[in-house]
This record gives C-alpha cells, structure tokens and sequence, in this order.
C-alpha cells in the first residue's frame, strides 16, 4: 500500500501557519457537520468517493462537475437528498462556495478523453489546480488532489516509489495529463509551502470497477467489451507493460483516509492496494 516520503529535492517546511478556517469550523456543531467539495464527483471514481462520503450523515456534499466526461446519472441516487448539492461548473472557472474540504478531482484520466482536447486538460490541471487552491486559501479549507501514476511518465524504476521522481516526455501526446498533473502537484505543495494549506495528495493507478464507461478507452473496460462482443483481445505494443490495478470501491478509501487524517504526516500517497 502506500509508502510515506520526504518528497523531491528539500524540506517542505512552510512559511506560514494554515490560514484560519471559519471560527465556527471548531464549534461543536460545525465539527460534527463538513461540508465538502468534490470536484469532478460525477465522474467514475468521483461518484464511488460521493456515495462514501454521503454515508456519514454529518456529511453535506457538493459536487461541481461539467459532465465532459462525468454523469448525473453516477449520481442519481442522491440528486434530492438534502445534504447533496450538484453544480455544474467547470473548474478552470472560479467557483466560491463557503467548504470544510475539498477533494479536487476533475480532469478526464482516460487517455483518449484527456487526448481529445489537450489544451483543455492542461488547463483543468493547472489553471483548476489553481483556482481550487485559491478556495482553499480563503475558506481555510484542506485540499486533497488525485494525481495519477502517470506522473512517473515512462518509467525507468520498477515499482515506483513516491521517492521517484520519474521520465516524463514534455511534449508527447500524454503529456497534458502527465505534465499537468506535475505542475498540479507542485502547486500543491508551493500552496503548502507558501501559504500553509493543508494539502494531501494521492497519486491514483489503473483502477476498475463499477460505472466505467464502456468507451473509457482503458484496458480493463476494453477487454471485458471485447470479451463480451466475443472479439479477441487487443495487446498494445510491446505487449510487456505492467500495471497495478485497483477496484474503484477499494480505491476510495485511501483518499478518505488521507483526507481525515489529523496531522503531521508526508502529504504524498499512492493508491496501490
Ligand atoms: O485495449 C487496450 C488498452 C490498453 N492497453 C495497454 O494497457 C496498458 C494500460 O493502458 P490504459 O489505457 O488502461 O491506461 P494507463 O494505465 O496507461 O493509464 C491510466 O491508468 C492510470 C491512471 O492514473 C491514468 O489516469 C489512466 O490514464 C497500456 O500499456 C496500454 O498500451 C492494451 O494493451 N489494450
């Protein structure tokens, strides 16, 4: 599972205490009821974080999806329920809402969805990156953002650590979602640095599960669609990757996890179970 680290090159000492969150975070009825945002909770992953977050009753959730590649039927069993709120916005736009937590997902993650407008995804990396840390800052919120085993690029260590620092192309095909989820942990980290968010980050694997679009492009969704249409299975070149998957419901728990976890601990996780 995951391994704690020192991260890159130095300490990551801030310069300031956190922001001070709303006086009224620390009352007692407010402690007992978090609001939290989920960017992009429409998503396959996003939904599966929604339904467990909206287990705990003292939970009120927000989601904030553009539907690219997101539904609200993922969601529909809690569109109406009163502590569910659905907003569709697009994060590389601000968005003000007065939130506890964020967990900061949105960004497609299957290569021929983030391939399809790549402009657009390093936008929603990096300019979305930045507008939800700009919320945390002024609501004193703790910010969570999924990041990808994609930001080790292709790479020369096997299995990688959070120690890795990875061999990544900058101006390959990939290199919008890969680029741009490094740009958006280094925000992160230069938020927590400079500023004193709280930041967690999980860097996410090759996950499956419920609620994958049949077209999400990704080997596991493609091979039971090929299975399925009786048709043989397509082995990409070299035929000799590896990859570490995770089923969604399992995947979860771990930036649920992060989330609640007090304090003092290095903030980079990966999502290996
Ligand atoms: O039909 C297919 C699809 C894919 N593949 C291969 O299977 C491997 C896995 O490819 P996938 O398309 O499932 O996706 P990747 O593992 O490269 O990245 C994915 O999972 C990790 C997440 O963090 C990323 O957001 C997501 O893009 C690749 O080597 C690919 O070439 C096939 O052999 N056949």
């Amino acid at each position: 599972m995951a391994q704690e680290t020192n991260g890159s090159n130095g300490e990551h000492t801030t310069s300031r205490p956190p922001p001070t969150p709303s006086p009224l975070r620390f009352s007692k009825f407010f402690q007992a009821n978090l609001r939290i945002l989920v960017t992009g909770g429409a998503g396959f992953i996003g939904s599966h974080l929604v339904d467990k977050l909206m287990e705990n009753e003292k939970h009120e959730v927000i989601v904030a999806d553009n539907f690219f590649t997101g539904s609200k039927d993922n969601l529909k069993k809690w569109i109406g329920h009163p502590r569910f709120e659905l907003i569709r916005h697009d994060v590389t736009q601000p968005l003000l809402v007065e939130v506890d937590q964020i967990y900061h997902l949105a960004c497609p993650a299957s290569p021929i969805f983030y391939k399809h407008n790549p402009v657009k995804t390093i936008k929603t990396n990096v300019i979305g990156t930045l507008n939800m840390l700009g919320l945390a800052k002024r609501v004193g919120a703790r910010i969570l953002l999924t990041s990808t085993s994609e930001v080790y690029g292709d790479p020369l260590e096997h299995p990688q650590t959070e120690a890795y620092w990875g061999n990544v192309n900058p101006i390959g095909v990939r290199s919008c979602y890969d680029e741009g989820k490094r740009v958006a942990e280094t925000l992160m980290f230069d938020y927590h640095r400079q500023h004193g968010i709280e930041i967690r980050i999980a860097r996410i694997f090759n996950t499956y599960g419920p609620r994958m679009n049949i077209d999400d492009g990704r080997v596991v969704s493609n091979f039971i669609a090929q299975a399925v249409r009786g048709e043989p299975l397509t082995v990409q070149k070299p035929g000799t990757q590896t990859r570490s998957f995770c089923y969604v419901a399992d995947m979860v728990c771990l930036p649920l996890h992060l989330q609640n976890w007090i304090h003092n601990f290095s903030w980079l996780f990966q999502c290996i179970i």
